[in-house]
């Protein structure tokens, strides 16, 4: 498959946080989920590559070509979703979308007024009064409607009630339809990507810990619950976590072959993304 974006050992640094030699592809026709818990480098990623934080090190590069070169042309193939206002309080949408539209070779009005209908949204509303919600729905408007290739969004449903963030994801499915789409989402609510998303990256302390297709992720990790027996010095290590009590252990491996290989007799199921996420990342006192 295709990249569509490919970040080679980017580098951002702040007095002691930032990103630090990220490498990792995004493929055209997927949906990367980007998770990781608050301040771990998610924002500082998308702004990276967005220009918007100066880079300290590494390359970004758009369908092969680097970004800085080209960074206007390859600006009209990306549509950005970012969690913080980059809007103007006092226009109305009509206005602000005249200040942003003209900024895009290809903006397609047609495009855009059908989003605004569907969505319901008075285009004669000042964006100071818009809810979170419709604040969302405006800027997935702004940006479908210059037929971006490549859609990155910052925790798009940050705030938002289960229902829009249903509708987010019904959006991107659709706009997923056409061939050669591409998103990059990043969220701590995993549960958002359980069904949308294809791959999953997972960054803690800016340094990415997975990056893997979700299936695979789902297939190899799993919650295992069994008599003590089984564990011992040995298939303690086959476990990412492991709690034991007088009844048996439960814990999550990353690696299902072989416990199922050196256990004959133990449960399995199927971890979350979250559980599999909390078992890289959560503290000390997190187990399962
Ligand atoms: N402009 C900045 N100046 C200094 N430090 C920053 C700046 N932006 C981010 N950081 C720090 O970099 C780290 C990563 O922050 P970042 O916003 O990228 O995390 P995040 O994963 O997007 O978090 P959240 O889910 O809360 O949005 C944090 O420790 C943050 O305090």
């Amino acid at each position: 498959m295709k990249a569509v974006l490919e970040v080679r050992q980017l580098t951002k640094k702040f007095a002691d946080a930032g990103i630090e030699n990220l490498d990792f592809s995004l493929r055209e026709g997927c949906i990367t989920g980007f998770i990781g818990r608050n301040g771990s480098g998610k924002t500082t990623t998308i702004k990276t590559i967005l220009g918007l934080y100066l880079k300290d090190g590494g390359s970004i590069k758009f369908r092969g070509h680097e970004m800085k070169e080209h960074e206007q042309k390859i600006k009209s193939s990306i549509g950005v979703v970012l969690d913080e206002g980059y809007f103007y309080e006092e226009m109305t949408l009509r206005e602000m979308k005249s200040v942003l539209a003209p900024a895009y070779s290809n903006w397609d009005d047609a495009v855009f007024s059908a989003y605004i209908q569907r969505f319901q949204l008075n285009l004669d509303q000042k964006i100071a009064s818009l809810s979170k919600g419709m604040r969302m729905k405006f800027a997935i408007a702004l940006a479908v409607s210059h037929h971006a290739d490549l859609l990155i969004m910052d925790e798009p449903t940050s705030g938002l009630d289960p229902l829009v963030r249903k509708e987010l994801m019904e959006i991107l499915l659709e706009y997923m339809k056409e061939e050669g789409k591409s998103v990059f989402f990043s969220t701590h609510i995993t549960s958002d990507l359980d069904k949308i998303a294809d791959v999953l990256i997972l960054i803690d302390k800016g340094r990415i810990i997975f990056n893997e297709s979700k299936d695979d992720l789902l297939d190899r990790h799993a919650i295992v619950k069994g008599d003590n027996i089984f564990i011992n010095e040995h298939t303690k290590k086959l476990f990412l976590r492991l709690r034991q009590t007088a009844l048996g252990f439960e814990g999550i491996t990353a690696n299902k072959q072989a416990v199922y290989e050196q256990m004959n007799d133990v449960v399995f199921e199927r971890p979350s993304i979250e559980t599999i996420m909390l078992a890289y990342i959560g503290d000390e006192t997190h187990v399962i």
